[in-house]
């Protein structure tokens, strides 16, 4: 497209916006101003660079596109590329089978931060602040049970682990200056029927007191509920009800991936009763398809709800925005750029939302004219604003990225085997 066509354009949509008494130069400015966690698993399915162990704790990463990364210089590669296509900064959300283990095998319960003094270098050197993640999957001792293990011996294992990783995430805030948000989930549950669900919750909720006693002031804790598991479908230890209570009694971060609740309910919705009793959120943008099948994160009525709730919320600077997807059926790097590029679009009507209107409309009991306000907004020229903003980033406009994402297909990962 011609830069003049899209100013041209975007100048039409500011008009039309202004109409309604919004502001699209305000929107652009705060939307800058988000950013987003790259997952860094995307790249290449989730293996990590620890063993060659396959992927388990009941999540799977299904489709053999080639091209995947398979060290951690190619990994890198991928991600400055996929986000060199993503308008804005972005940080980056590592997990710990992620380090630098110099060929050794290096156990969980002895990671230790000189392992990620690479990443470190690499964030700062390419202006992407870290984001971290114990991982209790894919190990010889995760079995179906980590933190909640009745094994005194396997759960000492995993807490030395996460509290180590806290460790680290602490390194991570303190270097780049701002606070590392460190996600917890394990995998702990049951493929069939338990008569034990107290007794693994409450050695879930002991592990968790003993690894928050430590604390922190450059790193953020967030715990991550899930229904189920594959392999793992009667029961989860961590369930949402049990997190929540931790979360809220202990003040913690509440993880809310979109892929981890039962398909009918809202995910957005819960946005504003979690901000009411806990400080902050963090979101695992996801696509669920039927099941928590971790799709490409598109622009869908869920993500946009999602985006929706935040904004109305006033919730921007609580709610810290990370995806988790990964599709290793198609291009990888185009995978990333679809996702965050679609969670920027959700966020964006989200902001260009004639809110002060609807809210007026809704307390003087207009009914008939919030829903026609809010059927006409979906049709609003959002996406000229959208254009202006990755001229204005100067990143691909529209389709353009896609014969990038090719370009860099046949030069790069299409070498790969
Ligand atoms: C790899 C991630 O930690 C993982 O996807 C987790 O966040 C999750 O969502 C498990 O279903
Ligand atoms: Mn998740």
């Amino acid at each position: 497209m011609k830069e003049q066509q899209i100013i041209n354009a975007y100048e039409i949509a500011k008009e039309r916006y202004a109409k309604l008494g919004i502001d699209t130069d305000a929107v652009m400015e705060t939307l800058q101003s988000v950013p987003m966690s790259m997952h860094c698993w995307q790249a290449d399915d989730v293996t990590g660079f620890e063993s060659q162990g396959s992927l388990t704790g009941g999540i799977q990463a299904t489709g053999n596109y080639p091209g995947k990364a398979r060290n951690i210089e190619e990994l890198r590669a991928d991600i400055l590329k996929a986000a060199s296509y993503v308008p804005g900064k972005h940080r980056l959300n590592l997990h710990e089978i992620y380090g630098e283990f110099g060929g050794q095998f290096v156990d969980r319960d002895q990671v230790e931060v000189k392992h990620f003094e690479g990443w470190m270098q690499w964030s700062k050197e390419n202006d992407m602040k870290l984001d971290f993640n114990s991982t209790s999957f894919s190990h010889p001792k995760s079995g179906n049970l980590s933190l909640s293990n009745p094994d005194k011996a396997i759960r000492d294992f995993w807490i030395e682990h996460t509290k180590r990783c806290r460790a680290i995430a602490e390194e991570m805030g303190k270097r780049q200056g701002d606070p590392c948000i460190m996600n917890l989930w394990v995998h702990d549950g049951s493929k069939d029927i338990t008569v034990n669900r107290m007794k693994y919750r409450a050695l879930l909720k002991d592990s968790l007191d003993q690894i928050f006693a430590q604390k922190y002031d450059h790193m953020k804790d967030c715990i991550e509920s899930k229904v189920f598991g594959i392999g793992l479908e009667s029961y989860t230890v961590g369930s949402n009800d049990f997190y929540i209570g931790y979360g809220v009694q202990n003040q913690k971060l509440i993880t809310l991936d979109t892929g981890h609740f039962h398909p009918t309910e809202s995910v957005a919705d819960k946005v504003s009763s979690l901000l009411l009793y806990v400080p902050e959120l963090m979101l695992h943008v996801s696509r669920p398809v039927r099941w928590d099948s971790d799709h490409v994160t598109i622009m869908n009525d869920d993500t946009l709800d999602l985006c929706k709730e935040i904004v109305r919320c006033n919730a921007l600077n609580r709610v810290h925005i990370g995806l988790d997807y990964f599709d290793a059926s198609i291009n990888r790097i185009g995978a990333y750029v679809i996702g965050m590029r679609a969670t920027q679009k959700c966020l964006l009507q989200a902001l260009l939302e004639p809110l002060n209107t609807l809210r007026d409309y809704e307390e003087t009991d207009r009914g008939f004219q919030r829903l026609a306000l809010l059927e006409e907004c979906k049709s609003l020229p959002w996406g000229a604003v959208w254009d202006m903003f990755c001229l204005k980033n100067n990143v691909p406009v529209g389709e353009e990225y896609i014969a990038e994402v090719e370009k860099y297909e046949a030069e790069v990962t299409s070498k790969r085997n």
